[in-house]
């Protein structure tokens, strides 16, 4: 292995297509990863479907509420197996974004409006419980405003950890191209940030330039993050994030580390086709968990 790559450390073979996906996991000096390959973008969303679920069933158990965030981007549509699921307790849920673009409601550019066409209206989430961008506000305003509707939270609902920060209980992110999640570019300040749970964006590289984002101290206070990358057009990138160990900052989807919580990454056969992992699962040596 070239230095500067990371490695798998085992893997167990699931069938691929449909149901069971082949899991892999990787390993840092920080912490472990897995690594769900499925054998369609169709089974990644029933995938994810079903990592919804048993995170809401235990959050509910808990402390009597769940609460998802959602990025934009393919993500609405791969989640559309939520809609129907038998047993999700909907009324408990609080919906949230872990970016938004500083639009109307109403414009197709609007995450909003993209979740609730393709699954928010679909589902019996209260409305008052799908928490949207202040609309018409300038972007700094807008990113205050946000923080403070997270902040109005009761405990019960959104809990925070010993550092004060918000621990959600499921955070979604798609991936960019050049390696961004939510909307944390590569090398722009936005990554560094400490001081605030969500962030103004005013000249971002991807269209629309003005945008909120949740920071990284925020993503990484959750307990489970789960990474959504389908299709060839990811397989690059997603060897990239996985393997290739880059400047800090360089592939912001790398720094997304949580302090207590888990990362899965969902993909299917072709954004994982880069992937060292098919060389080295043919090598006898290589170590298997089952
Ligand atoms: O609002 C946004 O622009 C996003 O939240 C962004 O981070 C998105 O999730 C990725 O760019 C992946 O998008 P795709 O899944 O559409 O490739």
């Amino acid at each position: 292995m070239p230095s500067g790559e990371v490695a798998p450390v085992s893997t167990s073979k699931g069938a691929g297509l449909g149901g069971i996906p082949h899991k892999f996991f990787y390993q840092d000096e920080k912490d472990d990863y897995a690594v769900l390959q499925f054998g369609s973008p169709a089974a990644v969303g029933s995938g994810l479907a079903t990592y919804v679920q048993e995170a809401s069933a235990a959050a509910i158990k808990e402390r009597g509420a769940f609460t998802l965030v959602l990025s934009g981007g393919s993500l609405f549509k791969a989640l559309s197996p939520l809609i129907g699921l038998p047993g999700l307790d909907l009324s408990k849920w609080h919906v949230f974004f872990v970016d938004e673009r500083n639009v109307p409601h109403s414009s197709p550019d609007s995450n909003f409006k993209g979740a609730d066409e393709v699954l928010l209206s679909k589902v019996a989430i209260p409305r008052e419980q799908i928490y949207a961008i202040r609309e018409h506000l300038p972007v700094n305003e807008a990113a205050t405003e946000y923080a403070g509707q997270l902040l109005r939270l009761d405990e019960q609902v959104l809990p925070r950890n010993a550092e004060g920060l918000p621990v959600f209980d499921v955070i979604l992110l798609g991936l960019g191209p050049d390696g961004h999640v939510a909307s944390l570019f590569p090398n722009r300040s936005q990554l560094a940030a400490t001081d605030a749970w969500v962030l103004p964006i005013e000249n971002s590289p991807k269209p629309p330039p003005e945008r909120i984002t949740f920071s990284l101290p925020v993503i990484n206070s959750a307990k489970q993050i789960g990474i959504v990358a389908a299709g060839e057009g990811k397989a690059e990138i997603v060897q990239r994030v996985l393997e290739v160990q880059s400047l800090p900052g360089a592939l912001p989807a790398q720094l997304v580390r949580p302090t207590a919580g888990s990362v899965t990454w969902f993909l299917d056969v072709a954004s994982a086709q880069n992937l060292a992992i098919h060389k080295w699962e043919s090598t006898k040596d290589f170590p298997r968990s089952s």
